[in-house]
């Protein structure tokens, strides 16, 4: 087993919610810090805690993944880590050489040139003047910035600011790495670079990550701590688990009208029980999805109107579109009202919560007569935790 180079026990930050009630406290705190009656544990009128409790281990080789809504704590838990600020309560202990990415431009002075300010990070680091030497190419190549390299940074893009602060954080050879949301700023390209470099360099270093890019957090992360006011909320090695208990706060079971030309409206949706024809709102991977809609027709239709049924997952990413064939489809036409059941059997989806948009256009397809989103949320049930949208089942062939 690699050995552990970040511990974290117990550790705890408050802050006050208003600045001169936290002046005073800070005035207060000199003297009971001079006195050593200080308690760091209590919160007092107007305080919270950013960080409550929060203990783990990391060895080298492993990624920490810090997910949770914002205002969580995540930030404060890595400038913790970091020495940016100071616990009120609890332990840090790092081995080895930390190399960070914390807020933009954190770590460089604006009036100095990139070049100038990856020697001083790279002294800030511990290494000496010939060692950046060594390095200094490879990083400027790494942040592909050659051309604005000996421009002062302030003049920098907030995306060039990245690039540079991942290009010194990485190329350095950190034994702990800690990178906070600002990797999103940098575009597509550079984003994969830094995971590729995040692969390279994860054998040989402990990294802890904070994002609300999920499917990032996913790709790197070996354990994952969700906070929620400062707390950890869920901490472990299942990372998908974590990022599902994540989404289940964002769940929205508001449908909202985004078209609507007065045709036609929506008065009734439900996901049935193929069997029993019971309403529910969970169903078991590899069940029929059967969907009973009730619209209102508010003119005279001459023929049956095209309906497109969308499925999207928990990051509102479309997985799956249902083309309800008005042929095929048992549809009824009764007056005023049109009621019908769309059935997709075998849903192969994997385990989470999905949400219902619809889409109705005229016969055609052409024009549009009624678009709603989030009918209806139902979540999907398997005893395997996957990430990618569809747990296929697959047939194995031995061909020894
Ligand atoms: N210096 C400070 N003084 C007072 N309150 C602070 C300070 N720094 C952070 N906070 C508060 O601590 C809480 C946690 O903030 P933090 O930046 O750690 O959240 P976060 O999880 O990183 O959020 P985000 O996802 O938005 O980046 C917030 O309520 C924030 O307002």
């Amino acid at each position: 087993m690699n050995e552990v180079l970040i511990t974290v026990e117990n550790l705890s930050k408050k802050f006050c919610k208003d600045l001169k009630t936290s002046l005073w406290y800070g005035v207060k705190d000199l003297a009971s810090g001079l006195s050593g009656n200080r308690n760091d544990r209590e919160l007092r009128p107007k305080e919270f805690w950013a960080v409550k409790d929060i203990s783990f281990e990391l060895r080298r080789g492993e990624c920490l993944g810090l997910i949770g809504h914002n205002g969580a704590g995540k930030s404060t838990l890595l400038k913790i880590l970091n020495g940016l600020i100071n616990p009120d309560a609890g332990k840090v202990t790092i081995k080895g050489r930390v190399g960070a990415l914390i807020e933009l431009g954190a770590g460089f002075n604006p009036i100095l040139s990139g070049r100038e300010n990856i020697y001083n990070n790279g002294a800030i680091l511990g290494f000496t003047r010939k060692e950046i030497n060594e390095k200094i190419e490879e990083i400027i190549d790494f942040a592909e910035i050659r051309e604005f390299i000996d421009m002062p940074v302030q003049n920098y893009s907030s995306g060039m600011k990245v690039r540079l602060g991942f290009a010194v954080a990485a190329q350095m050879q950190p034994d702990v790495l800690i990178i906070d949301e600002v990797l999103a700023v940098g575009d597509l390209g550079f984003v994969l670079k830094c995971f590729k470099q995040i692969d390279t360099i994860l054998p040989k270093t402990a990294i802890v990550f904070v994002s609300h890019n999920m499917p990032m957090v996913s790709r790197i992360c070996t354990s994952i701590i969700l906070m929620e006011n400062g707390i950890a909320k869920f901490q472990g090695g299942n990372v998908a688990k974590g990022i599902d208990l994540y989404y289940t706060r964002f769940i929205n079971n508001e449908s909202n009208v985004v078209f609507d030309d007065g045709s036609i409206s929506l008065e009734e949706v439900q996901l049935l029980d193929s069997v029993t024809n019971a309403t529910i709102d969970k169903l078991d991977w590899g069940a029929d999805l059967k969907l009973y809609f009730k619209f209102k027709l508010k003119k005279h239709f001459e023929c049956v109107p095209h309906f497109s049924i969308s499925i999207f997952d928990k990051e509102q990413r479309p997985v799956a579109l249902l083309e309800a064939n008005t042929n095929k489809c048992d549809l009824n036409l009764n007056g005023e009202r049109l009621e019908f059941h769309v059935t997709h059997h075998k849903v192969q989806l994997s385990k989470g919560i999905y949400n219902v948009n619809i889409s109705v256009n005229n016969k055609l397809g052409t024009d549009p007569l009624l678009r709603m989103n989030s009918i209806l949320s139902f979540q999907l049930i398997h005893k395997e935790e996957t990430w990618p949208p569809f747990l296929l089942e697959a047939s194995f062939d031995n061909l020894n």
